[in-house]
C-alpha cells in the first residue's frame, strides 16, 4: 500500500480531534529576517519546492508532526517572559525562576499545512541546569537568549550553545540568537551592542533577533519566522525522504537551499549516542 492514503487518513483524523488553528497563527508568506547580517535564509519567499509540495499536498507527515524547540540562556535574561508574551500575550515584571523545564504548544498553519511547535522553556539557574539539559535532545531549533543590557549574558551564549549541541545534530538544527529587553536600552547603546551580537550570531551560524517581551516589539515576527523556517526544513527533509524512497538512493540536500550557513556545517560526534 502506498504511504499517501495512510497519511491522508491520519491527517483527517488528527484534524478532527484538534481544535482549528487560531486565525492569528496563519502564515502564508515567509516573514522577513531581523538583520541581513545574520540570517539563516537570504531569499524573500519560501523555497519553490516547498511551495509546490504544499499546493500539491505532498508534505507527508509534516502536518501532524510536533517540532521541538528549546530555549536556553542565563538566568533572568527573559526566556519565560518571551514565551509567555507570544503564547499568552502576557508580561510579568516579577521574576519567578523556572525550575527545571516548562513547555508550551503552539499550533500554526503554514502555506495551508498545519504545523505545531513545542516550546521548551529551560531553567537558566546553575542548580537546575542538569535537570534542564536532559530535555535538550531532539531539538529542531534552538533559541539562545541573552539580555541586551547585560554583555556577560551574550558571552555566555557560546557555552549554552555548546551544551545544547552535545545532545543534537548540528547538521539539521536551526539556531536563533535572541537579545531581549530592548525596551531598556537606548537606540544609541543598542546600535553599539548590536555589532557584538551579530558577530556572535555569525560565529554560531545563527539568525539574530532583538526584541522586547515587555512591549512585544518583534516577538510575533520572531516566532513566525522561526515557525516558517522550521516548517520549511521539515518539508524539505520530507521531500528528500520520499525522493530517496522512490529512486532507492539517498540524496543529501541541505535543510534550506538558501541557507547561508549550510555549506560550512560539519557533523560533530554526539557524546550520548
Ligand atoms: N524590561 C523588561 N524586562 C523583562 C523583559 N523580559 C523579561 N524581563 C524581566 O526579567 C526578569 C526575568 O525574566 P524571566 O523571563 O523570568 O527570565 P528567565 O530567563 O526565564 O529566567 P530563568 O527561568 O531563571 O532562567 C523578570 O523580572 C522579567 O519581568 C523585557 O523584555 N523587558
Ligand atoms: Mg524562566
Amino acid at each position: 500500500m502506498s504511504a499517501k492514503p495512510v497519511t491522508s487518513v491520519l491527517r483527517a483524523f488528527i484534524m478532527s480531534v484538534l481544535p482549528p488553528v487560531r486565525k492569528d497563527r496563519i502564515i502564508s508568506q515567509l516573514p522577513k529576517c531581523f538583520s541581513k547580517g545574520a540570517t539563516l535564509h537570504t531569499e524573500d519567499g519560501f523555497n519553490a519546492k516547498v511551495k509546490t509540495a504544499c499546493q500539491e499536498q505532498r508534505t507527508g507527515t509534516v502536518g501532524f508532526k510536533i517540532s521541538k524547540v528549546i530555549v536556553v540562556g542565563d538566568l533572568a535574561v527573559g526566556k519565560t517572559c518571551l514565551i509567555n508574551r507570544f503564547c499568552k500575550d502576557v508580561f510579568d515584571k516579577n521574576y519567578k525562576a523556572t525550575i527545571g523545564v516548562d513547555f508550551e504548544m503552539e499550533r500554526f498553519e503554514v502555506l495551508g499545512v498545519p504545523f505545531s511547535l513545542q516550546l521548551w522553556d529551560t531553567a537558566g539557574q546553575e542548580r537546575f541546569k542538569c535537570i534542564a539539559s536532559t530535555y535538550y535532545r531532539g531539538a529542531q531549533a534552538i533559541i539562545i537568549v541573552f539580555d541586551l543590557t547585560d554583555v556577560a549574558s551574550l558571552h555566555h551564549t557560546r557555552q549554552w550553545l555548546e551544551d545544547a549541541m552535545k545532545e543534537n545534530d548540528p547538521t539539521s538544527v536551526l539556531l536563533f540568537l535572541v537579545g531581549t529587553k530592548k525596551d531598556l536600552i537606548s537606540p544609541a547603546q543598542y546600535s553599539f551592542n548590536e555589532q557584538d551580537a551579530i558577530k556572535v550570531a555569525q560565529e554560531m551560524k545563527a539568525e539574530y533577533w532583538a526584541l522586547s517581551a515587555l512591549s512585544g516589539e518583534n516577538v510575533r515576527e520572531f516566532f513566525f519566522r522561526l515557525a516558517s523556517l522550521t516548517f520549511e526544513a521539515n518539508v524539505l527533509a520530507e521531500l528528500e525522504k520520499s525522493s530517496s524512497r522512490r529512486i532507492g538512493d539517498v540524496v543529501k540536500i541541505s535543510n534550506t537551499t538558501s541557507n547561508l550557513y549550510a555549506t560550512s556545517k560539519k557533523k560533530q560526534p554526539n557524546c550520548c549516542q
